[in-house]
């Protein structure tokens, strides 16, 4: 982001001070929107940097549309303030605001129900907070007052690990620039903010786009652009043929989800292939599913599939264990989760096994069964971007905001999803969504991106009016979500 707003300085007619501008009046215009009544108490916090001189735009923009209860807090713990800053101080004095200045964090005093802005540190933190910055981020943060941070809250890195304990501000809100911080999406931002919300600035998409970073932001407009209209005069046959080995005597259900899912996303033909004690059940739920008896596997002719799933609910004895070798030696891409999954995990010589171009889907724990433990999410993703070159697979690490790591090394972060989805099941529809992408003649990595976003992106559609979804009730309405992303 740092690069992108140099960029277009360089490149676009304007001043880092008017971008400055830009900036405050996107925070002012995000920041009304929550908090509108023009006698709320303020205090801007605000550092000497350009994080601060956001601040004083920001002080001077809120006094100009009616916020009349501002304070300005004045840090003094700089030697050398950004020339933004000052410039955005001179300005700010003209329209005679209530200035605090602070020289002591133990003078902090907040009035009753003030709102602080926290303009002290952005993106350009490059050690952990200590001293005078660690006093009053420590204040402020036991006042109990509500904290919106200005690009990203003070002391969290915006990139790389993320410190713990985390000694930072503790944001309600952060309201970020353009695009989102990488770190947002990794679990342990959970203690630096509740929510954050990301303005546009004007800066240029076309510039965005094409710089080249080893992190992607899936985006709609990308899965508009990629999902394939169906088409008129098609048929089943064009839209591939997905094999589903999962289920065990208890664990039918996950069988049936990951089918049902595969389905639904639009495979022209599902098969099964699950011991006869589901059939009844498979039959009464999902009428449109085939059935291959497991003890037909090894005669069937696996390239009349064009997707090949493996793992919800299959369990990990010998005989499971006897059938993932099977598929495994076939040289054939597969989609492998759950207890596919963990039998490679106790089996580790197999990771080498596993096909090019085929998708893993671990979560935390089985994608550290498989990988090792990881002190924090940073390296874990790290990792998964290794072994995803390494392996030519790609890898699919569920979270609230999943990381999917391609062949090539680079990581797509995926922004759907929320936490009314935290349901068992919800894995095996995601598995049987991703199967039916690449039954659809999708590459992995298209089949991965596009499961885990419009998984996601159901589950927000859903949970506009549902606080909590069952992986079922998801997985009837992914075709609703496919039309409307076929715009
Ligand atoms: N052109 C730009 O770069 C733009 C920057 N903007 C704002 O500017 C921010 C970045 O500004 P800066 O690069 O000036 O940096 P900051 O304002 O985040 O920090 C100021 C300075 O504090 C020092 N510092 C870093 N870590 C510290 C620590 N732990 N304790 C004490 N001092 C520390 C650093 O020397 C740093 O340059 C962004 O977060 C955003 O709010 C926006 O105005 C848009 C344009």
């Amino acid at each position: 982001m740092r690069a992108v707003d140099a960029y277009t300085i360089q490149h676009q007619p304007i001043a880092s001070i008017d971008l400055m501008e830009q900036v405050a009046a996107a925070f002012v215009t995000a920041f009304t929107a929550a908090y509108p009544h023009q006698q709320q108490a303020i205090l801007v916090a605000c550092g000497q940097g350009n994080n601060g001189g956001d601040g004083l735009a920001i002080a001077s923009i809120l006094a100009g549309k009616g916020f009349s209860n501002i304070r300005v807090l004045l840090t003094q713990f700089s030697q050398s303030p950004s020339a933004d800053y000052l410039l955005n101080l001179e300005r700010l004095k003209k329209t005679n605001p209530s200035i605090v200045l602070l020289t002591n964090p133990s003078e902090l005093e907040l009035l009753r129900d003030e709102i602080v802005i926290d303009a002290l540190l952005g993106s350009g933190l490059n050690k952990p907070l200590s001293g005078t910055y660690a006093a009053l981020v420590f204040a402020i943060n036991q006042s109990g007052a509500t904290i919106v941070s200005v690009d990203v809250p003070t002391g969290f890195s915006s990139e790389g690990e993320i410190q713990a304990p985390y000694q930072g501000i503790k944001a309600d809100l952060a309201i970020s620039f353009q695009l989102p911080k990488i770190n947002f999406f990794f679990p342990e931002s959970a203690e630096a903010l509740k929510k954050f919300n990301v303005v546009p600035i004007g800066l240029k998409e076309d510039y965005i786009e094409s710089l080249p970073s080893d992190w992607k932001l899936i985006t709609n407009q990308w899965v508009s652009a990629t999902l394939k209209p169906r088409e008129n005069f098609s048929h089943k046959g064009t839209y591939g043929h997905v094999l589903m080995l999962a289920g065990n005597a208890e664990t039918m259900g996950a069988a049936l989800l990951a089918t049902g899912a595969a389905l639904h996303s639009g495979a022209g033909l599902v098969t099964a292939c699950i011991p006869q004690s589901g059939l009844t059940a498979l039959n009464v739920s999902l009428p449109e599913a085939m059935f291959l008896r497991r003890e037909f596997l090894q005669k069937a002719t696996l390239n009349k599939y064009q997707a090949v799933a493996i793992g919800p609910g299959l369990g990990v004895d010998k005989e499971q264990s006897q059938l993932l070798d099977y598929l495994l030696k076939q040289n054939q891409p597969l989609v492998l989760d759950a207890d596919a999954l963990n039998i490679i995990a106790n089996n580790k010589h197999l990771l080498d096994k596993i096909p090019q171009k085929s998708i893993i889907t671990p979560h935390l724990k089985e994608f550290d069964r498989l990988f090792g433990e990881h002190p924090n999410w940073w390296q874990r993703v790290e990792t998964a971007r290794q072994k995803a070159q390494a392996l030519q697979i790609v890898i699919v690490l569920k979270n609230q905001y999943t990381f999917i790591a391609l062949p090539t090394g680079e990581v797509c972060i995926n922004p759907t999803g929320n936490p009314a989805m935290a349901q068992g099941g919800m894995g095996d529809v995601l598995t049987g969504m991703i199967a039916s992408f690449m039954a659809q003649s999708y590459t992995c990595e298209q089949a991965a991106i596009l499961g885990v976003y419009l998984h996601g992106k159901t589950g927000d559609a859903l949970a506009e009016n549902q606080g909590v979804i069952a992986a079922s009730t998801l997985s009837k309405a992914i075709p609703k979500i496919l039309r409307e992303c076929h715009q």
